[in-house]
Parts: structure tokens; sequence; C-alpha cells
């Protein structure tokens, strides 16, 4: 008998995912372990670091739905990309909520040409997508992302194209407003993004937390501005976004200029991601659960909020206010807002309540 169907159909097997026909890959920590005849290092493996822990921990969130192994299988997807994507797998785990997983896990979904192109295609997407009300992005395998694919860059970037210097020029302009692109798609777009950080979160990853909504990692999550190390200054939105997320212009100058790994405990002191899981089985499961209360909600009141919030980031407080007068002075005409007071005052959640598509 094919000695890979047998242990399957162990309940072990909820917890990992096969990556080859001796190792499996731990959904709560990514730890890849070899096998041989039976479960019996999974087992171990799950029993010393896992099995206690389910119920939580000082310091750490443990994710209320941890328990269900439908979650964890949909939001640690290994089937691979999603057609027409080749780099992204996208999902509906929960009625309103998309996840964007970014699938390149033998590159450490390092993003290369196709990344940066499909981005901006699934954000735009998303943005018209009447059914969906918030998303989840993550990363498949070990790590969230280990930032630019470093072999597309030296083809994209340091072998441009044009017969003169202002050709080149303009043509290297081109490829970075086009690379911005793809995480301002993220920032556009009008459903709040949280994203659900594990392991290495480097370069063109900071790029991309950044223009993100709401940042969630695990206690392993580390993160690091590392383009000086590899001679560039940063330029898809770290220096422009990091700024406006950390309160500490210090830091964020020690961290751009240093290169140094800032690791969960800092990030979540420092303000650049607001909850720190234990590991990415209730990472994924925190994210999932908070998503669906951001979707439950009335999305004239949720999405409002998004584009409010970001305005007056970048205005005056006096701009801010005119803009979110202007804005409400029609959005408070919603049927939304009767609904949703009427059932705050019977003391239900606006989770029950039916929201029209916006
Ligand atoms: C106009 C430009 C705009 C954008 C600018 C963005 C800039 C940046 O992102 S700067 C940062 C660039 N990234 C790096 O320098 C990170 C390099 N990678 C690593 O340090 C490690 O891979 C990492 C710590 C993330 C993970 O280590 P681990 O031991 O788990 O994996 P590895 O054995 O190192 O790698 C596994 C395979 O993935 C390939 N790979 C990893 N990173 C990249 C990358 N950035 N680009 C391309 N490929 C990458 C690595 O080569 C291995 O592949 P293989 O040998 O085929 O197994």
């Amino acid at each position: 008998m094919e000695p890979v169907k047998k242990k399957r159909t162990s309940a072990i097997w909820e917890h990992f995912e096969l990556v080859s026909p001796r190792k499996v890959r731990c959904f709560f920590c990514s730890k890849e372990i070899r096998f041989n005849d039976n479960t019996s290092s999974m087992l171990r493996h799950y029993r010393a670091l896992h099995a206690k822990k389910r119920s939580g921990g000082p310091g750490s969130d443990s994710g209320s739905r941890l328990s269900s192994p439908a979650v964890l299988r949909a939001m640690s997807s290994s089937a691979g990309p999603t057609p027409p994507y080749t780099t992204l797998a996208v999902s509906r785990p929960a009625p309103a909520v998309t996840h964007v997983e970014i699938h390149r896990p033998d590159k450490r979904n390092a993003m290369n040409k196709a990344f940066w192109r499909e981005m901006v295609e699934c954000f735009s997407e998303i943005s018209e997508d009447q059914d969906c009300r918030a998303v989840v992005v993550s990363g498949a395998g070990k790590t969230f992302t280990a930032g630019i694919d470093i072999v597309d860059l030296a083809g994209e970037v340091l072998q441009p194209r044009g017969d003169d210097t202002a050709r080149i020029s303009y043509n290297i302009r081109k490829t970075i407003t086009h690379f911005q692109e793809s995480f301002s798609a993220i920032e556009r777009c009008p459903k709040p993004v949280l994203v659900a950080i594990h392991g290495a979160c480097v370069g063109g990853g900071v790029d991309l937390i950044t223009a993100c909504d709401i940042r969630l990692c695990t206690q392993d999550a580390w993160f690091q501005v590392k383009e000086v190390d590899i001679g560039l200054a940063a330029d898809v939105g770290t220096l422009q976004r990091l700024p406006k997320v950390i309160g500490s212009r210090s830091l964020v100058n020690e961290l751009a200029l240093t290169a140094r790994k800032m690791y969960a405990d800092e990030a979540k002191s420092s303000g650049l991601v607001s909850r720190v899981f234990q590991h990415k089985a209730a990472l994924m499961a925190g994210a999932l659960e908070m998503a669906e209360e951001i979707a439950g909600r009335s999305p004239v009141a949720v999405q409002g909020t998004k584009i409010n919030l970001l305005y007056s980031r970048d205005h005056s407080v006096e701009e801010g206010l005119q803009f979110m007068a202007a804005w409400n002075m029609s959005m408070l005409q919603t049927a939304d807002l009767m609904k949703s007071a009427q059932a705050s005052m019977e003391k239900k959640s606006p989770r029950t309540v039916a929201f029209a598509k916006l």
C-alpha cells in the first residue's frame, strides 16, 4: 500500500501539509518534518510544541477559531496559485472575505515580474467585487516574503532598455512607477486589507504591508527594510508610508538606514503591527475572524471609514473634517444607518443585519 495515502487518514494530518513524499509542513509553525512509515514524528512535534498552546499563552493571541481545521486548511492553501494568476492564490474562506495568498513558497514568495502585475490586477478586481467586503493577505510556506526577486531585479532594473540616457531613465522611471502601483492598488482598494505576516518580511514585503490597513504577525515574524543592503533606496512605498505607520521618526530612520531586523515584539511596541499571534495557524484564524467582523458591518460605513482615515493621514485636521462632511452628506442617507442603529438598540450584533451590496 502506498504509505502517504495510508497516513493521510489519520487526524494528525489536519495540522500538516505534505510538501514532498517524505516531508510535511506544520500549519502552526511552518517547520518541515521528515516522516517515515508512520506519523509518530508529526505527533511528537505537535504534542511537544502545539498541543498545550492551543488555548493561548501569556502575551500572545491564540485565535479563537484555532480548533477549526477547515479554517486552517482554507487559509493555508497548498494547492498553488489560482488561474489566471501564477503567483497568487485567491479564495473566499468566509462570506464576503477574500484571501490573497502570495504563492511562490519555493522562492520564499519573492516578488517576480508576474507578481507585480498580478497584484494590480487582483486588487482592481477586488475593488470592483461587490461580494467582497474585507481582504486578508498572507504568504504561503515558510515565510511571508523575501522581497523583490533578485534574479528579476537584475534583468528588469539593471539592464534597462533605451537608446540614450534619457530613454533609459524614462524606462526605469516607468518600471518603478509600475512597481509602486502594485502596493498603491492595495491602499486604493476601498475594502479594508488585513495582512498576516509570518517569518521573514523583507524589502518589498515592508513596502507591501505598509500599504495595508491592519497588520498582524506571528511571534517568529521579522521585518527588514533591506534595500540599502542591496544598494538602493527603498522606492515602492516604505520610505513614504512607514513614517506614517510608526510614530518614531528616529526608529524609521534607523531601520531604513541600517537595514537591521526588527522582531515581532518591537514591531508590536512600535505600532507596526497591532497583534502578535503564537504561530501561523493562530494568526490565520485571528486574521479571518477580524476580517469577518469587518465584513459583517455596513459596507457604506466600513469603506467610508477606510477612505476617510486615509484622507486624514495626508491632510490637515481641518481639510479632513471638510472632506468628511462632504462624504457623509450623501452617505448618511444610506439605509444601512437605520438598520444598524435598530440592531444596536435591540442589542443585536451588526453582523445579524443584511446589508445591500456596495
Ligand atoms: C524597482 C525596485 C522596487 C523594489 C525593491 C525591492 C527591494 C527589496 O525587496 S530588497 C530585499 C531583497 N531580498 C533579499 O535580499 C532577501 C534574500 N533572501 C533571504 O535572505 C532568505 O531567502 C530568507 C531569509 C528570506 C529566507 O531564508 P531561507 O533559508 O528560508 O530560504 P533560502 O534557502 O535562502 O531560499 C530558498 C529559495 O528561495 C530563493 N530566494 C530567496 N529569496 C529570494 C529573492 N529575494 N529573490 C529570488 N530568489 C530568492 C533562494 O534563492 C532559494 O532558491 P533555490 O536555491 O532555487 O532553492
